[in-house]
């Protein structure tokens, strides 16, 4: 992983020592390396942006949206797709230019149209026709007119988790290819005054290490780009091609540069364009994962150790599902090493269970480590994306402090909850 190095026993990130800020900050603490974000951004700028006229790439915040990333996602140059009003009122207190956001979401609620509109979000990514006449009206009540792509469902199955799949026929994302929806809806956002329809969006899933799903969507949308000019008169402007590039999480994954997938979807729109005789339009990319997954790690500290005779070495640590609900989620796998024995052998095979009360939130199972005491620090690798961003507080257990390490320094940038805080809203 890079960004990481061995300095006598302990392992470093960032240029930090993990046992250090263990101590400094309390565990379980989420560390997020900007010098690793910086370089994404930059491949992301030599190898897309700089690369192909006419291109714009815009960050996920799902997968990890605080104020300091706003900050260092605008320096970066890219734009932030948002998902939830939450996301939204984010971006907005962080400054972010309000026309370098999408928004995106399946059933967007009239509070959260409402927001988007009054704070001209740049793009807005229309789901469905029930959220085309709301956001009319709405732009309407405001007199502003609001730019927007259609969301497609391209009928693509991605090879992926069921639960992190986008872009199959069924599919609670997009407008359906299937029957004359998307010809109704185009017609009836070039009727309508409020909004000014500027092209179409798909996404096809998330974690792939393989470009033929985005090589296929890309086919069809331009073949929907030629249908809809001949039949309806349209021309597209944008095409926003989602994001779903894979990061390494364990042995066996095999993570792309960028530009495996970009140079297969540039390569794609530019044959199918001049097929059709169609003008390319300006394409967008929403890498979420690959930007900042990789950039993570999550400390905890080793408590109970409970050794079951002829079963199981249970470790127990002081987070789990509330700050990773992934592994119970999705059977997500991670990288584990112990950040004050790295220079040990690992003769030990055990369980890491987290502190929920439920019997499924196990972090890892059959983990190969040194001889193992309370106190010890382990290190889950490429946590920085959907772990703080899916953080709960199930047990009523607050949410760990995020910091932000850069060439050898730490910096803290979300603190960590208090009791106090998870009854802020109790009456
Ligand atoms: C519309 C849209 N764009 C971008 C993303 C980012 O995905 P990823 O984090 O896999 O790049 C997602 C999530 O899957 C999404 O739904
Ligand atoms: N939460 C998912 C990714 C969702 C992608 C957004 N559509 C994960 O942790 O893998």
């Amino acid at each position: 992983m890079k960004g990481t190095e061995i300095i006598g026993n302990n392992f470093y990130f960032g240029g930090c020592d993990t046992v250090k800020l263990a101590k400094k900050y309390g565990t379980p603490l989420y560390v997020i390396s900007e010098d690793y974000i910086c370089e994404r951004c930059k491949e992301v700028r030599e190898d897309f942006l700089n690369k192909y006229e006419n291109t714009r790439a815009v960050y996920a915040g799902k997968a990890f949206l605080t104020l300091e990333m706003c900050r260092i996602i605008e320096r970066e140059g890219l734009g932030i797709d948002v998902v939830s009003g939450g996301e939204i009122y984010t971006v907005i207190k962080a400054g972010f230019p309000m026309e370098k956001v999408i928004f995106h979401g399946n059933n967007k609620t009239i509070d959260e149209i409402e927001l988007a509109v009054k704070n001209n979000v740049g793009r807005i990514v229309v789901d469905n026709l029930y959220e085309l006449d709301l956001l009319n009206s709405v732009a309407q009540a405001h007199g502003k007119k609001m730019k927007i792509l259609f969301r497609i469902t391209p009928g693509v199955d991605s090879h992926t988790h069921k639960y992190i799949s986008t872009g199959q026929v069924d599919s609670k994302f997009g407008i359906p290819l299937k029957g004359n929806i998307i010809n109704e809806a185009i017609k009836r956002a070039i009727d309508v005054s409020n909004v000014e329809l500027m092209g179409f969006h798909f996404h096809v899933g998330s974690q792939l290490f393989d470009n033929s799903s985005h090589i296929k969507a890309v086919k069809t949308l331009v073949k929907l780009m030629n249908d809809m000019k001949e039949e309806v008169g349209f021309i597209t402007k944008e095409l926003n091609t989602g994001g779903g590039f894979g990061i390494y999480y364990v042995k066996g994954d095999t993570p792309k540069p960028l530009n495996y997938f970009t140079d297969a979807i540039m390569h794609t729109i530019q044959d199918e364009c001049s097929k059709y005789g169609l003008s390319i339009p300006q394409v967008i990319i929403e890498p979420g994962r690959w930007i900042v997954g990789e950039a993570g790690i999550t400390l905890y500290t080793i408590g109970s150790i409970k050794k079951i005779p002829g079963v199981r070495v249970y470790v127990g640590v002081d987070g789990g599902f509330p700050d990773n609900p992934r592994s119970a989620l999705y059977d997500a796998k991670y990288e584990v090493v112990v950040a004050n024995k790295m220079d040990k052998e690992k003769n030990n095979l055990v369980t890491i269970a987290g502190k929920c009360c439920e019997s499924g939130d196990i972090l890892r199972y059959d983990l190969k480590v040194p001889s193992l005491d309370t106190g010890d620090i382990l290190v889950f690798k490429s946590t920085g994306a959907y772990h703080y961003s899916m953080a709960s507080n199930y047990n009523k257990i607050p949410r760990p402090a995020v910091i932000m390490v850069k060439k050898g320094t730490d910096r803290l940038i979300v603190k960590r909850e208090t009791y106090e805080d998870l009854l802020r809203n109790e009456l």
